[in-house]
């Protein structure tokens, strides 16, 4: 419920059926069952195959990734996002993954993520999201594919409640007022900054001192 309430407060995110009342499970899983970012198309396809996800679920599920900003794969680059709209749930994601669109350098493209979109299989859907018109496929199809990525390993089905109708509203269209201070941080040095240090830049009156931030780096000063 939770996820599908953060997709739909996502400017264009949709609608996912949403059901509560799963038991939940106090044991961890195993690390090496998560998919890792640096695995090929094949295996990462065996391994939601392993799951009942198909690729082409696959390819919709990841479009999520249009949203995330990445901080541990690598941590000097803590924050850089995946596509250059990160929290916004369009399909630029696809195109700048994909090439069709150029990204700017601090876009964080995962080696996972290009493999999927780039190999026979799986292409043929990716490129099937690609420019607006592919934004209300993306949807249709992520929301579908949610529902069953959601009720994996639940093992009471018929006990849940669906609460779909307590989920907030759509927003359907979306420019983000800030897009222009958006953009030249996404064109800006590739060293990264954490939400935390953005927050003491704009304390210290626009100037901070990476190197005290980010360890090995040069000791130069960015402006912000
Ligand atoms: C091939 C499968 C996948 C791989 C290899 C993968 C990999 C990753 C990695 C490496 C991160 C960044 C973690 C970090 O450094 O902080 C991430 C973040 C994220 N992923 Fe995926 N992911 C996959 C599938 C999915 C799917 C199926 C969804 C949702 C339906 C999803 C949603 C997200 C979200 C929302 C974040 C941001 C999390 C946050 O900001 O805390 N990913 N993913
Ligand atoms: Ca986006």
């Amino acid at each position: 419920m939770g996820a599908n309430v953060a997709t739909v407060v996502c400017p264009l995110g949709p609608r996912v059926r949403s059901f509560v009342g799963r038991a939940d499970s106090a044991v961890v899983n195993k690390v090496e069952l998560l998919p890792s970012p640096f695995s090929d198309a094949v295996d990462l396809i065996r391994l939601f195959r392993g799951k009942t996800i198909s690729p082409h679920s696959l390819v919709a599920l990841i479009g999520a990734h249009t949203t995330s900003q990445q901080r541990l794969t690598n941590v000097t680059r803590a924050g850089d996002p995946q596509d250059s709209t990160p929290g916004v749930w369009d399909v630029l994601y696809y195109d700048e993954t994909y090439g069709t669109i150029e990204a700017p350098d601090r876009v964080f493209k995962f080696p996972s993520d290009v493999a999927l979109a780039k190999y026979s299989t799986t292409a043929k859907e990716w490129v099937s999201f690609l420019g607006n018109a592919g934004q209300d496929h993306w949807n249709t199809d992520y929301a579908r594919a949610y529902i069953r990525l959601s009720l994996l390993g639940v093992n009471n089905i018929n006990q849940l409640t669906e609460c779909t109708k307590a989920l907030p509203a759509r927003t359907l269209e979306y420019k983000n007022p800030d897009q222009k201070s958006m953009d030249q941080w996404l064109n800006s040095s590739r060293v990264s900054l954490t939400s935390e240090e953005i927050a003491d830049r704009v304390e210290l009156g626009g100037v901070v001192d990476i190197n005290s931030v980010i360890a090995g780096n040069s000791s130069k000063e960015t402006e912000l």
